[in-house]
C-alpha cells in the first residue's frame, strides 16, 4: 500500500524578486491567522558595538555585519518585559546568554542582535505583498536545573511564529515587514525599497499612464503600423522605469512592460499584478525548492540539552531533513566578549577592556567551526538550530547544498578566509540529510565532532555547581536561586511597600527582578584630579530633575537599593503610604585637560523618593550570578573534515 506523504508546508527556493536571493514559500494554502511552520528560536548576541568595535578593524566587525543582514534586527519580537525592554541597561542580556551583564551595562541595549532563523529570518520583504505577520518569543529553559552543567548554554527564547497576515494561496512567495527603518539604511546596496505611499502614488500615474496607452492604441489601430507603436511603448515604458531620477513612486511602477500592460489593459491595480508574479507553480517549488518545514522545537530527551529538533514527517533515509543557509564569520572575533573600561564611552558605546576577556556569545554554541580554523558558521535553516549531538545514535549529518548553484556559491569553498571577510551576504548553505528513516516526532540528532565531545565531557568533569557564596555579596540585585520566576508586573504589585536593603537580607527579592529608579544624577561637580576616595552625594529627590515614568533613557534609570524608608501617612499598606532614602552607585567620566579621560565612581544617597519613582526590570531567570554563568559552555560544533574546505585552513590558536 502507498502510504501518501503529508505535503511540504513552507518551500525555500529562489526569491520572485530580482537578485533578492533565497525566497520562502508557501507549500500548500494557508488561510489568514493560520500558523506558518513551527515557531523557532531567537539567540540572542549582547552589545556587540562594544565587544566588536568596527574601528578596532572594519573587516573583522564588517563581514559578520554584512552577513547579518538577513537575521539581524534590533530589539525586535522579544516579551515586552524581556528584552526589548530596555529600561536598566543590563538587566537582559546576560540572562539570555548566560553572561554576567553589568560589564557592559551602559551599552547592552544599544545594539543587542536577534540571530532569527527560518522561518522568520527567510521570507522577504515587499511592502505591497507581505503576507505574514511575526509574533514574539516566549522564555522556556527546557526545564534544565539551575545547577546542571548546560545551563546557560543554549537559549531560552523560543517559539517565535509567524501567522499568515491574509489569505496564503499554495505556492506563493512569503513576504514579512521589515518595517522601513532596515531599507533606509541600506540605500547605496538596495536602491530605493518602495513602501506602502510610493505605491499609492504609482497607482496614481498608472491611471495616467493606462489613458495615454488606450490613445495611443486607439490611434494606431486606425493607422497602419500597429506593431511599431506596440514597439515604441515598450521602449517609452523602459524609459520611464530607468528614468535616472530614483524615487520610491518609480520603483513601485512594473519593472517590465508586460506588467504595465497588464495594469493598463487589464484594470488591475500594480499590486494584484505582483501578487500573480510572486507566486511559484507547485511543479517548481517541488523540482527547485527545498522543503523547510520538516522540524519543530521541543525538550530534548539529553539531559542538560535544553530545547531539540522533532520530526514532523517522516523523512526517508538519504532525504532532506532540512536546508539551512549559513552566515559566515571568517574570523571569529564576533564572538568574544570583555570587560569594560569603566566610565569610558566613545560615540555613546562602552570601550571594551582586552585585558579582561569575560568569555564568549552564546551564538557560537549555534555555529559550526573546525579545529584548524577560525572560520564559523551560524546555520539559519528552519528548526536546524535545536538539532543536538549524539556520537552514536545519530541519524543526520550535514553536506553542502546541491543543486541550488543560485544561492551556495561553491566558488567561496576555494577562496581564502582574508577574502571571504569581505564578501557581505551570506551565500553558502548546508543540508541535514538523513542516515536513516527518521520517524515522525522522532528526535533529529548529528554528531558535533569529536573535540566537540571532549570539550563537553571536560565541561561536565570541571563543572561545579553554583554556591552560596557566589551569591553572597549580591543581595542588592540577586537573591534565592531556586525561586520561581516572578515577573515584574507581578512584584510591583505585590510590594506597594518597599522593602529596605536590611529586610531583603531575611526575605530576598527574587532573582528575576531587579529595583530601579528613575532619578537624573547629573550634577554640576566637574572633577579636576581624579578623587582618591568614592565621592558621596547626598540630597532630597525634588531637588533633582526627575523624568516621568514613561522615560526609559538608560541615563536616568539606576539600580538603587532602599536604605531607610519613612512613614508620611496615607495608610501604612498603601503605595502612598513611605517615601524612601535609596543609596545608588554610578560612575561619571570626566576628562583631564592633559591626562585624558578619567572615571570616578560615586554614591549617591536620595531622600524623599516617593513610591512612583520606582519600577523593576526584568532580570529572566535567576541565572545571572557571575560564579556560574561566565562558565556556561561554549563550543561551537565541528563541522566534519571531510567537507570542510581546505582553503579555509587557516590554523586556530584557541577555538575555544
Ligand atoms: C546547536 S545548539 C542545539 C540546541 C540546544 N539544545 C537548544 O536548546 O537551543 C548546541 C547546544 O546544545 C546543547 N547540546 C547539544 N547536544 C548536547 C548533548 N549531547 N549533551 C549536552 N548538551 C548538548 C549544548 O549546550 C550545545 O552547545
Amino acid at each position: 500500500m502507498v502510504v501518501e506523504q503529508p505535503q511540504c508546508g513552507l518551500y525555500v527556493a529562489e526569491s520572485t524578486i530580482p537578485h533578492a536571493g533565497l525566497g520562502m514559500y508557501a507549500g500548500r494554502g494557508y488561510p489568514r491567522g493560520s500558523l506558518l511552520g513551527s515557531g523557532d528560536m531567537a539567540v540572542i548576541s549582547v552589545s556587540v558595538d562594544q565587544h566588536v568595535s568596527p574601528a578596532d578593524d572594519p573587516q573583522a566587525g564588517g563581514s559578520w555585519l554584512a552577513g547579518l543582514e538577513t537575521t539581524m534586527t534590533v530589539d525586535a519580537g522579544l516579551p515586552s518585559n524581556g528584552p526589548s525592554d530596555c529600561v536598566s541597561p543590563w538587566h537582559l542580556p546576560f540572562t539570555l546568554t548566560g553572561l554576567d551583564c553589568r560589564p557592559v551595562q551602559t551599552s547592552a541595549c544599544s545594539h543587542t542582535g536577534i540571530h532569527r532563523p527560518l522561518p522568520t529570518a527567510m521570507p522577504n520583504c515587499h511592502f505591497s505583498l507581505n503576507n505574514v505577520d511575526e509574533h514574539n518569543v516566549r522564555f522556556d529553559d527546557a526545564e534544565v536545573p539551575f545547577d546542571s552543567p548546560g545551563r546557560g548554554a543554549y537559549t531560552p527564547w523560543i517559539d517565535r511564529t509567524s501567522t499568515a497576515a491574509l489569505d496564503i494561496d499554495a505556492g506563493s512567495e512569503l513576504f514579512v515587514s521589515y518595517g522601513e527603518a532596515w531599507f533606509s539604511g541600506r540605500v547605496d546596496e538596495l536602491g530605493i525599497i518602495p513602501v506602502g505611499r510610493h505605491y499609492a502614488k504609482a497607482e496614481r500615474f498608472m491611471g495616467r499612464y493606462a489613458d495615454f496607452a488606450g490613445r495611443v492604441r486607439e490611434k494606431s489601430e486606425r493607422g497602419t503600423t500597429p506593431g511599431r507603436v506596440e514597439s515604441a511603448q515598450s521602449d517609452l515604458w523602459d524609459v520611464i522605469r530607468n528614468f535616472p531620477y530614483e524615487t520610491g513612486q518609480r520603483n513601485a511602477l512594473p519593472r517590465h512592460y508586460d506588467g504595465a500592460v497588464r495594469v493598463a489593459e487589464d484594470g488591475k491595480s500594480i499590486k494584484a499584478v505582483e501578487r500573480e508574479q510572486s507566486i511559484r507553480p507547485m511543479e517548481y517549488l517541488e523540482r527547485r525548492g527545498k522543503c523547510a518545514d520538516n522540524l519543530r522545537g521541543g525538550t530534548s530527551s539529553i539531559p542538560h540539552a535544553g530545547h531539540g529538533a522533532f520530526a514532523t514527517r517522516r523523512i526517508e533515509r538519504g532525504g532532506l531533513v532540512a536546508p539551512a543557509p549559513v552566515v559566515h564569520f571568517p574570523h571569529s572575533e564576533y564572538f568574544e566578549m570583555y570587560d569594560v573600561l569603566p566610565g569610558l564611552r566613545v560615540n555613546d558605546t562602552a570601550v571594551r577592556d582586552e585585558g579582561k576577556p569575560l568569555g564568549k556569545q552564546l551564538l557560537l554554541n549555534y555555529c559550526f567551526g573546525h579545529p584548524n580554523s577560525t572560520m564559523l558558521l551560524f546555520p539559519y535553516g528552519s528548526g536546524v538550530g535545536y538539532i543536538n549531538h549524539h556520537s552514536e545514535d545519530y541519524n543526520a549529518e550535514v553536506r553542502w547544498a546541491r543543486d541550488f548553484d543560485f544561492f551556495h556559491n561553491k566558488d567561496w569553498l576555494n577562496r581564502s578566509l582574508d577574502e571571504l571577510k569581505f564578501e557581505w551576504r551570506a551565500s553558502l548553505m548546508l543540508e541535514y540529510i538523513a542516515l536513516r528513516d527518521i520517524e515522525e516526532g522522532e528526535e533529529v540528532l548529528i554528531d558535533y565532532g569529536k573535540e566537540w565531545s571532549d570539550a563537553w565531557e571536560a565541561h561536565r568533569k570541571d563543572w561545579v555547581p553554583p554556591s552560596a557564596e557566589d551569591l553572597a555579596g549580591e543581595v542588592d540585585f540577586y537573591s534565592r536561586e531556586d525561586e520561581d520566576t516572578v515577573s515584574t508586573d507581578e512584584y510591583d504589585s505585590a510590594h506597594p511597600v518597599l522593602p529596605t536593603q536590611d529586610e531583603l537580607l531575611s526575605d530576598p527579592r527574587p532573582a528575576s527582578v531587579e529595583q530601579m529608579c528613575y532619578v537624573n544624577l547629573n550634577h554640576l561637580a566637574a572633577y579636576l584630579h581624579e578623587p582618591e576616595t568614592t565621592p558621596k552625594f547626598e540630597r532630597e529627590y525634588g531637588d533633582v530633575a526627575v523624568l516621568d515614568g514613561d522615560d526609559d533613557d538608560e541615563g536616568h534609570s539606576h539600580p538603587c537599593a532602599v536604605v531607610d524608608r519613612e512613614y508620611v501617612g496615607g495608610g501604612r499598606t498603601s503605595r502612598r503610604g513611605y517615601s524612601y532614602t535609596v543609596r545608588i552607585e554610578t560612575v561619571k567620566r570626566s576628562r583631564h585637560l592633559t591626562r585624558g579621560d578619567f572615571a570616578v565612581e560615586e554614591t549617591h544617597f536620595i531622600t524623599d523618593v516617593p513610591r512612583d519613582a520606582f519600577f523593576f526590570a526584568w532580570r529572566g531567570y535567576g541565572d545571572g550570578v557571575d560564579g556560574t554563568t561566565r562558565r556556561a559552555f561554549r563550543h561551537p560544533m565541528m563541522l566534519p573534515d571531510a567537507i570542510f574546505p581546505e582553503a579555509w585552513r587557516n590554523g586556530n590558536e584557541s577555538l575555544t
